[in-house]
């Protein structure tokens, strides 16, 4: 029989995968930036950092790649009669401004009261990295997460509290560091509901 190689099992490293391809319209709009800003693209430091600005802002958008819904589409239906609220807490995420394209960096709380059945928990920060990886505001963020719990599990209630430090307020502008900026979306029983609301916000630790 034909051996494996398993090159863990060896031992021997892997190697990383292949970096994408830079178009060269892509690289120059760096370069021009940073001549904009004040430096030479042509001195040796920066020599590779078009390429290292674009793969970068390829992986900070990686979101636009990525259907959302479909890390929903996979439930479980046996859960011994839970009926209670789930909930993922302080998830941390970043994502970016469209308004400036400055790092938005912040932890989303998470929380549905199932119908039925439920999804692997995982899955819940997953949506919440497909769209925070893209340019965003955070009320769009936190709106397009809660929706698209509503409408691909459909369950009782959705909950969906943001609390992120926007770089375009901390480290230029208005200079306000430690300023964060909360932003909630609830639906259905937690929307209808003052006690589950309540329920949900404590669960959350607010
Ligand atoms: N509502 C909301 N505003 C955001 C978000 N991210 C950034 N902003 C704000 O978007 C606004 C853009 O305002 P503009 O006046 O067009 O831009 P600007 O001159 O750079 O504004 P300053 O940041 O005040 O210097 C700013 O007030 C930002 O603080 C977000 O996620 N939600
Ligand atoms: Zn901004």
């Amino acid at each position: 029989m034909a051996e494996v190689h398993d090159p863990a099992e060896d031992g021997d490293l892997i190697a990383p995968p292949p970096k994408i391809a830079v178009p060269e319209d892509v690289a120059e709009a760096i370069r021009t930036l940073i001549r904009w800003a004040g430096d030479d693209p042509a001195r040796e430091g920066l020599i590779d950092t078009p390429q290292r600005v674009a793969r970068a802002w390829k992986e900070y958008c990686q979101g636009y790649g990525e259907d959302p819904a479909y890390h929903l589409a996979r439930v479980f239906e046996e859960v011994g009669g839970y009926d209670e609220i789930v909930l993922l807490k302080d998830i941390p995420f970043q994502s970016h401004c469209e308004h400036h394209m400055a790092p938005i960096i912040g932890k989303a709380s998470i929380a549905y009261l199932p119908k039925d059945h439920v999804v692997g928990i995982s899955k819940l920060a997953r949506v919440l990295n497909a769209f925070a990886r893209r340019l965003q505001v955070q009320e769009r963020l936190t709106a397009e997460v809660a929706d698209c719990i509503w409408n691909g599990l459909k369950p009782i209630g959705v909950a969906v509290v943001i609390e992120a430090s926007h770089a375009c307020m901390t480290a230029r502008g208005v200079r306000t560091p430690g300023v964060g900026m909360v932003t909630s979306r609830m639906m259905g029983v937690f929307r209808d509901d003052e006690r589950s609301r309540q329920e949900v916000l404590k669960l959350m630790g607010y």
